[in-house]
């Protein structure tokens, strides 16, 4: 290695400026010219260029990439992450088409997936939330059931035996309650999370950013901003058959081996459809997906 040069983690990115930690030290950290691939959870080379102030020379391989993405280009997540938390709850009401979007970004990047139905303090709409959960548990993702103000002991008891020893990234509406759970699991993360701010300069204290808290030197949990949208414009019609878990079964027994699984005869997805076998509201999804990867760009 170059004299100087130090390896750091990227722990915190907003727009084009991120935020190393080599272990002992954060710095401020900017790419070469105009790039912006680099994803908070990467593992970097920098070359310090003043006090606290550093450039991004290289990025070490990934073993993941989760991503979402636009019409025009991809949005880096997070790198390097084993699991994704999927944060839903009884109230505010969550949305399918999002959490089945997060379902496949992880399904295509190869992450485990949990979700965590919060607030199941609020009993009058937990019969709902809890049936509406059990879709996602019978396509065989886990749930998990919590309280993360009502019942914090047993939030933590939950999920911090899940986290150990992995890199985790919590995403979820806004209202979900993630921020809860974060701070729950991270304690002092706000306060952290009010330093990164001042340091990347962002000027709120909003959560505005993602940003990643080592909680040992093999636990860390990634908390990115609330979301309205989940584009995944990126991913082709052959990551998106294969991201839908039960569409398995069907696949390479269509009567096309081209199959789109869209309106072909002797279809195994439609037929599957048509027997119950697949939700019409996953189909549908997947439908869409087909049609934003083919609308990209990039
Ligand atoms: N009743 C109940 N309220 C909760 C629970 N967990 C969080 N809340 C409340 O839900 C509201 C939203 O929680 P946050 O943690 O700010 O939610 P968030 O998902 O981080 O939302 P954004 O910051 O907008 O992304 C707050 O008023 C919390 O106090 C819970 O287990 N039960
Ligand atoms: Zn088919």
């Amino acid at each position: 290695m170059t004299k100087n040069m130090m390896h750091a983690r990227i722990i915190a990115a907003h727009g084009r400026h991120y935020l190393a930690s080599t272990g002992s030290e954060m710095l401020h950290c900017v790419t070469r010219g105009k790039k912006s691939d680099v994803a908070v959870g990467d593992s970097v080379n920098i070359m310090p260029t003043a006090k606290g102030q550093a450039v991004i020379e290289s990025i070490s391989e990934r073993h993941s990439l989760l991503y979402r993405s636009d019409q025009y280009k991809s949005k880096l997540l997070a790198a390097n992450v084993d699991q994704l938390f999927i944060v839903i709850a009884t109230e505010p009401s969550f949305s399918d088409d999002l959490v089945s979007r997060a379902l496949v970004a992880a399904e295509a990047a190869g992450i485990e997936v949990h979700l965590i139905l919060n607030k199941i303090d609020i009993t009058d709409q937990l019969e709902r939330a809890r049936q509406r959960a059990g879709f996602y548990k019978k396509l065989g993702y886990a749930v998990h059931e919590v309280s993360a103000t009502a019942n914090p002991e047993e939030t933590l008891s939950i999920l911090l035996p899940i986290i150990e020893n992995r890199s985790t990234i919590l995403i979820g509406q806004s209202g979900m309650g993630k921020s809860t759970i974060v701070n729950l699991l991270v304690p002092g993360a706000d306060i952290a999370t009010r330093e990164i701010s001042t340091v990347l300069n962002s000027g709120k204290h909003t959560t505005t950013f993602t940003r990643m808290y080592q909680i040992d030197d093999n636990t860390a949990v990634i908390d990115s901003p609330g979301f309205q949208e989940f584009g995944l414009y990126h991913l082709t019609e052959g990551m998106l058959e294969r991201a839908f878990p039960e569409f398995r079964p069907c696949l390479g027994h269509c009567r096309f081996y081209n199959c789109h699984h869209l309106t072909e005869p002797g279809c195994a997805v439609l037929e599957a459809v048509a027997k119950g076998d697949i939700s019409p509201m996953r189909h549908e999804l997947y439908k869409q997906l087909v049609h934003e990867s083919e609308q990209k760009v990039f």
